[in-house]
Parts: structure tokens; C-alpha cells; sequence
């Protein structure tokens, strides 16, 4: 079997919204990671941290007004807190996991930055979704008392947004490539990583969430990775999506992805990002494969037998 080089994003339903939900998830997150790293690939895990970055930085805004000697938290530092937590998990459930199978791969968290351009036009325009859903009524008493800017995601009601810049470099790449040159799984750009610009030998923090699958995309094609497997809640990718007319796609090429995007087949915020980033790394080079599929379908999926593969 072609032992492969593989990054795999992990959504939302892969992680949970509280620590007891976040263990009891991650503990099934670990089962479909291991089944690939049994098999012989190098798998590096990324993940998301949306709800979780909202979480802290909110909960650290509260206690910072409160009584408590608590100060107020920048953005980046809650985002290294996110990883911190997420990886914490993850890296604990997958050790189990491996040692349940009699593996003795060691699995550990990167605190990881990724370069941005501090000018990127995105610092104008907050698009990525933070912490809870509200009401309209809580959003505008959250956009008056916090000034927080809050928008309407994809009927589910409102969210907190944060500006969202593109990846540009991963700081810990050499890093990340000794780990998995050694046999070591690694997680890896968590939360999209800590948003970070150089200016001179400093790496300075930035508030903002860069997109978990931009992200990926980033590392698989640093890493050379051979595959990105984005899991996520849907088994495939749909055209039509919720219609009565909906199909659901086992292979899209980069020019029916770029037809479908001015379609407006996938949702911003949601699928849209997922599509982008497939395309970014199948186009970045021959022979690069990108799939999005369910986490419980991932290891169906890499044998071609489900999931959405996104082509060149
Ligand atoms: N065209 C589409 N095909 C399949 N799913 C879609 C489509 N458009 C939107 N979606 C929705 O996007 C969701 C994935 O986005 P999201 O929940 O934000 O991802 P994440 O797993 O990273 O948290 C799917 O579960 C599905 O509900
Ligand atoms: N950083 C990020 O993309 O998080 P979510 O996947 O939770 O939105």
C-alpha cells in the first residue's frame, strides 16, 4: 500500500463546545486519525477554534470588568490559548488511541504562528464567525456594549466576526517536518495558527482568526503533503444543497469548482472556504489530492471509496 503524507482538517463536529464535549468528541476524532497512521502514513491534524477563541476571549473580557485582578487578553494570546486546549485534548486522545493499538507513535501540539500580511485587505472587512450564536437583539446589545461586529451565519443566527487575513508562511514549518520525518504525529496550526507579521527578528501577534482550511492548505503544500483531507459534517459536497434537487458530488474539477463558486453552490463561512482551500493546494501541484468528506467516512474516503475528491 503507497504509504501517503497526509493533512487532515478537522471541523467543528469533530471537537465539541464544552471540555466534557470537547473529551467525549475528540476521543472519537482519534479513532478515524489513528486508523491512518496504523496504516503507515505521516498525518499531520489541524483544527478549528472558532467557537473556542470566542469563548476565551469573551470569558476574559467579562473577568477583566469584573472585580477580579484579571487583565484584559489580546486576541492572539487567546487564540495560543485555544491551541493550547484544543491540542491538550486531541494530543491526549490520539496518544490513548495509538497505545490502545499497541502504537507507541509520540503525538504532541505545535504552538503555531502563521505570517500574514498585516495589510491585507481583510483587517477592513471582519467575515470569520467567533464564539456563540445570539439573538438580534443580544448581537446588538453585544455590538453596542463591545462593540463587537456581529452578522447573520447562514440562518443559524447571529455571531460575533473577526477579520480573517490569508496564510502566507508558517513559522514552526521546520519544526512540524522534523516531527514527521520522525514518526511523530503533530498538531499543527491550530485555529488557523496565531496571525503573526515580522518586523525585524519579532514575530508580532494580530487580532484576527486566520480559516483553519486556508491554513491546512498552506501546510500540505509546504509539507509537500500528497493529500489535505478536510473532514467536516457532510459526507460529500452538494450542488443544490438542501434542494430538492441536491446532488452530491464524489469528484469535482478546479474549473467545475470555479463554475459552482459563481453559482453560488457553496456558503460563505461554511463550504465556501473548504472548496477554496481544496483548490488551492489540488492546483498547487500534479498529483495533489484533496478531499472533504465526514470524519467518519475519512478512512473510506482515502481508499476512494467516498467524499468529495477535488481534482486539478
Ligand atoms: N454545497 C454544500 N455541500 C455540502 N455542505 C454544504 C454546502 N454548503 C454549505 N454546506 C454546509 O457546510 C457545512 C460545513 O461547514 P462548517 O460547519 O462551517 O465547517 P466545519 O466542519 O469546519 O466547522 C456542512 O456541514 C453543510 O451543512
Ligand atoms: N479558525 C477556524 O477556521 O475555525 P473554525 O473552523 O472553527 O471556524
Amino acid at each position: 500500500m503507497v504509504k501517503d503524507k497526509i493533512v487532515v482538517a478537522l471541523g467543528g463536529n469533530a471537537l465539541g463546545n464544552t471540555p466534557n464535549e470537547q473529551i467525549e468528541a475528540v476521543r472519537r476524532t482519534a479513532k478515524p486519525i489513528v486508523d491512518l497512521v496504523e496504516e503507515g502514513h505521516e498525518v499531520v491534524i489541524s483544527h478549528g477554534n472558532g467557537p473556542q477563541v470566542g469563548m476565551i476571549n469573551l470569558a476574559m473580557d467579562i473577568a477583566s470588568k469584573s472585580a477580579a485582578a484579571t487583565p484584559e487578553m489580546p486576541f492572539p494570546e487567546c487564540g495560543a490559548m485555544s491551541q493550547g486546549y484544543i491540542g491538550y485534548h486531541l494530543q491526549n486522545a490520539i496518544r490513548e488511541e495509538l497505545l490502545n493499538r499497541g502504537l507507541d507513535n509520540p503525538v504532541s501540539t505545535i504552538i503555531t504562528q502563521v505570517l500574514v500580511d498585516k495589510n491585507d485587505p481583510a483587517f477592513e472587512n471582519p467575515t470569520k464567525p467567533v464564539g456563540a450564536f445570539y439573538t438580534k437583539e443580544e448581537a446588538e446589545k453585544l455590538t453596542k456594549e463591545k462593540g463587537f461586529v456581529m452578522k447573520e451565519d447562514a440562518g443559524r443566527g447571529y455571531r460575533r466576526v473577526v477579520p480573517s487575513p490569508l496564510p502566507i508562511d508558517i513559522a514552526e514549518k521546520e519544526t512540524i517536518k522534523t516531527l514527521i520525518r520522525n514518526e511523530q504525529v503533530v498538531i499543527a496550526v491550530g485555529g488557523g495558527g496565531i496571525p503573526v507579521y515580522e518586523e525585524g527578528n519579532k514575530l508580532i501577534g494580530v487580532s484576527a482568526v486566520i480559516d483553519k482550511d486556508f491554513a491546512s492548505a498552506k501546510l500540505a503544500e509546504i509539507l509537500e503533503a500528497d493529500y489535505l483531507i478536510i473532514l467536516t459534517a457532510v459526507e460529500k459536497v452538494a450542488i443544490n444543497f438542501g434542494k430538492e434537487d441536491e446532488v452530491w458530488l464524489s469528484q469535482i474539477t478546479i474549473d467545475e469548482a470555479e463554475k459552482y463558486i459563481e453559482e453560488g453552490q457553496f456558503a460563505p463561512g461554511s463550504m465556501l472556504p473548504k472548496i477554496k482551500a481544496a483548490m488551492m493546494f489540488a492546483s498547487s501541484m500534479k498529483g495533489r489530492k484533496a478531499l472533504i468528506t465526514s470524519l467518519e467516512k475519512a478512512a473510506e474516503g482515502i481508499e476512494g471509496k467516498t467524499g468529495t475528491k477535488i481534482v486539478k
